[in-house]
């Protein structure tokens, strides 16, 4: 089976909702001018809460041929939580992705395996794709337990997941080393990991549940260096910071397949 490539950029606490539309804008050009061609990659933006009706609005004007994502959502259906947004909040604005268990989540906000899981959970549920994220820090890396520390993120945040549900979505592989660093993993290391996701998931349900997730990799990903991860056989996407910033950038990044 032959994965789609699915770039998304993860625009982090970045952009107000003017600022998102010049950047749309701006994208949006680029890409005609370069005649980017939505059959052969997926693109996503996963925008601040305060930017997804602005940028969804772009997107159904035909300004974008993107999917829209949210960078996080609440496991609790609505109700008394003060502060938080529900996937019913995010699908009612027609949001399709959700990045869960980032590590600047799980590093600055203490959310742990089973806190990510149910928000990927509660994201199925709603009928949109969770970005499941994974992977070290440098010291586990130093250490060599990289492979392991990440599958065992891979059991705790699919856990109870159908394989139906598990081959629909995205599991991005970031080591935290790498991210905005511009400590990019080698092709090869990043193909480590990733390869060893896509037998962890073979062995957690099946074969068949295996071929069709779509694993990205994350940190310091840029349009100089996309084409190579690309070309390792179980990365299926790149999950882009800082580069998703930048227009042209990330225009190319999703152009890689030209490159
Ligand atoms: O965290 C990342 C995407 O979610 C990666 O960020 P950078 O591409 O800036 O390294």
């Amino acid at each position: 089976m032959t994965r789609k490539p699915i770039m998304a950029g993860n625009w982090k606490m970045n952009v107000d909702h003017i600022e998102a539309t010049g950047l749309v804008e701006k994208l949006h050009y680029t890409l005609v001018d370069k005649e980017w061609d939505p059959e052969k990659s997926d693109a996503v933006l996963c925008v601040p809460f305060t930017d997804l009706r602005t940028v969804r609005t772009l997107i159904d004007g035909d300004r974008l041929k993107f999917g829209l994502g949210a960078q996080n959502v609440s496991q609790h259906d609505n109700g008394a939580y003060t502060g938080e947004i529900s996937t019913a909040m995010l699908s009612k604005l027609g949001v399709q992705y959700v990045i869960v268990g980032h590590s600047e989540r799980r590093e600055y906000y203490g959310e742990d395996d089973a806190v990510i899981n149910a928000k990927a959970a509660k994201v199925l549920a709603a009928g949109m794709t969770p970005i499941v994220c994974v992977g070290e820090g440098l010291d586990i890396r130093k250490a060599g337990e990289h492979v392991e520390y990440t599958l065992n993120q891979v059991r705790g945040t699919l856990a109870n997941l159908t394989a139906e549900q598990v081959a629909g979505l995205v599991i991005a592989y970031e080591p935290v080393w790498a991210i905005g660093t511009g400590e990019v993993a080698t092709p090869e290391d990043a193909q480590e990991v990733c390869g060893a996701i896509r037998k962890e998931v073979a062995e957690l349900y099946d074969e068949a549940t295996a071929e069709s997730v779509r694993i990205q990799y994350g940190g310091s990903v840029k349009s100089g260096n996309v084409a190579q991860i690309m070309a390792q056989p179980d990365i299926d996407g790149a999950l882009v910071g800082g580069a998703s910033l930048q227009p042209e950038e990330f225009a190319a990044i999703v152009r890689f397949y030209q490159f």
